[in-house]
């Protein structure tokens, strides 16, 4: 075999079947290229949402550091062919320290900057986000870092906001009442798993635990929420609770319902609970939609 010197990355892509590039005809300096997306005609209809969504990106909330999944999106008018996407990335990185502050008042600068770069008169944000926060076991008091998903979606038009919705999803405990009233002892319980969905006031200023108050709202009902730590007296204290708070996946989304109806920065919601029934191989659950 003839011995042939693979000694340089270039050498080994060769021989690996890499080529020249061709000599092109196409311009390749910025200012000679067509800019499609820029042409203007009559497009037909103009386009309510148009933008990127998956855009992985690391996110800040209160202390922790952790990663967003984005949705961006602007208008499109009906003789504009098509938007400037690279400038919604351009757009987060203006908004950026370290991660993006994920808060409704940081999001509305970040939209504010990509109606400008677009020269658009609406853009819509949709995030979704790990929320860590300390939890402590409910005994002993041993802190550890709990999580939920949360949800972010904002839409501005001109000036106005037109969209504020929060999203929360957690898992809890909810323990079968059916199963505690038939059964001689013991009741099957499951991890019941609910989401809501809340649209906010937004001439209303939140509070500065929003947050937190939807979240002990959804926890709170439930048989029981669910800790990183649980020494021996914790464990006990937390069977007992579930046992004594027997709840349907009805129960508990009327009871988060009941809680967040009395919010006045709240003007409608969507609750679901799913719950991963230990005795079936199938799931329960129960939706209802409120608006004040
Ligand atoms: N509008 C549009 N852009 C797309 C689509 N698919 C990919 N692109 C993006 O086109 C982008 C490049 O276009 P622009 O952002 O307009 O780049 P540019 O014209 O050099 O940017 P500016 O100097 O800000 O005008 C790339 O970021 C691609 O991701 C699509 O379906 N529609």
């Amino acid at each position: 075999m003839t011995q042939i010197d693979l000694s340089t990355r270039e050498a080994r892509w060769r021989h690996f079947g890499s080529v020249d590039p061709i000599k092109g005809t196409k311009p390749t300096e910025k200012e000679n290229m067509p800019d499609l997306q820029s042409s203007k005609k009559d497009f037909l209809f103009e386009i309510e949402h148009v933008g990127i969504k998956n855009l992985i990106y690391p996110v800040r909330i209160d202390d922790f550091q952790t990663v967003g999944n984005f949705e961006f999106s602007t208008s499109l008018n009906q003789d504009e062919k098509g938007i400037n996407m690279s400038r919604i990335i351009e757009s987060v990185e203006k908004h950026y320290d370290n991660g993006v502050n994920l808060d409704f008042e940081s999001l509305k600068a970040l939209l504010n900057t990509l109606q400008s770069v677009m020269f658009q008169n609406t853009a819509s944000v949709d995030v979704d986000a790990k929320w860590f926060f300390n939890r402590y076991s409910p005994i002993t008091k041993q802190k550890a870092v709990g999580h939920a998903d949360v949800r972010y979606i904002l839409s501005v038009n001109n000036s106005k906001v037109t969209r504020k919705s929060l999203g929360i999803k957690v898992p809890v405990t909810t323990l079968c009442p059916c199963s505690k009233e038939i059964s001689e002892y013991s009741a099957h319980n499951q991890r019941g798993i609910i989401t809501v969905l809340i649209d906010l006031d937004t001439e209303i200023t939140l509070p500065s635990d929003y947050k937190d108050i939807v979240l002990d709202g959804m926890e709170a009902n439930a048989s029981s929420m669910l800790y990183p730590i649980l020494k021996r007296t914790d464990e006990k204290a937390v069977t007992e609770r579930a046992y004594e708070n027997p709840r349907f996946v009805e129960d508990l989304i009327r009871l988060v319902a009941a809680d967040l109806v009395e919010l006045d920065w709240i003007k409608g919601f969507e609750i679901e609970c799913r719950n991963e029934e230990s005795i079936h191989q199938h799931d329960a659950f129960a939706r209802l939609k409120y608006n004040k």
